[in-house]
């Protein structure tokens, strides 16, 4: 068999992709939300609380849906990004990129040597299908989609070097932790917050690269859509249930 194909990497370059932030850590909870109509779903393994083996296992209930799994890490550890990759994670997204360099070190975590230094798992491995996928280490790169997350003020400096570094695919911005490094704390909607922004996703189309962006509230996801961002995280499943459940008990009990 070939190196499966990357649908969320395929689908940067068309019409805004409307995901949600996967928060449960569990295939159950994954694969509710696969079957929801959501374009693709960032497993969080940053502030979630996601081991490998609960990521792996949200990847294999959402495998067979039309739903594309986004995977963050929780650091640039190397070691962790290969144990994701050989899981089958094809999309990968790393929290807090603040340099090219750091950019530059992350692709050649997810590369084979000589382009990189990812190790060898070979047959043991989901992403090779264990053996079965022909040539995967020299095609895997193909169909992995590498996306850098801007959230610091001095990612916002260096965004251009960051999204025109090769090998990365999309920048996605932090607006939670960009707003906060830069002292306005948990306020996205302030407009130096706004005009950083703005200006990462310039900098990021002018490299040819997709940006992305979390917006729960749908006043900011929209106007993010107007504003060109090519793929927007629209709802966080944790919130969702919890004002649902709010709702639902505030209409028998009042709210008090
Ligand atoms: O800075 C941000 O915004 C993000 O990176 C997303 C947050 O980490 C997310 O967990 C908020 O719920």
């Amino acid at each position: 068999m070939q190196v499966p194909h990357n649908p969320f990497k395929a689908s940067l370059t068309g019409d805004t992709r409307y995901g949600c932030w996967a928060g449960f850590a569990t295939g159950y909870a994954g694969e509710i939300l696969a079957t929801t109509g959501f374009d693709w779903l960032l497993i969080d393994g940053e502030h979630a609380p996601n081991t490998v083996p609960t990521i792996l296992a949200q990847l294999q209930a959402v495998a067979a849906y039309p739903c594309a799994p986004v995977v963050r890490a929780v650091s640039h550890d190397p070691a962790l990004i290969k144990q994701l990759l050989d899981i089958g994670t094809q999309t990968l997204m790393i929290p807090m990129v603040d340099t090219a360099e750091q950019a530059a070190q992350l692709v050649a975590a997810t590369r084979y040597p000589p382009q990189g230094f990812r190790g060898v798992g070979g047959g043991l491995t989901r992403a090779t299908r264990w053996g079965e996928v022909e040539d995967y280490m020299t095609t895997a790169h193909e169909e992995l989609c590498l996306i850098v997350q801007v959230e610091s003020r001095s990612g916002v400096d260096n965004a251009e070097a960051i999204a025109a570094t090769p090998g990365v695919d999309a920048v996605f911005v932090g607006p939670f932790d960009l707003s906060t490094d830069i002292g306005h704390i948990g306020n996205p909607n302030h407009p130096e917050v706004q005009t950083m922004i703005r200006h990462t996703l310039d900098a990021t189309h002018a490299a040819g690269k997709a940006a992305g962006i979390l917006a729960p509230v749908e006043e900011d996801a929209k106007r993010y859509a107007d504003w060109g961002f090519d793929f927007i995280a629209v709802g966080i499943d944790i919130s969702l249930l919890r004002q649902a459940a709010k709702e639902t008990v505030a209409r028998y009990k009042g709210e008090k």
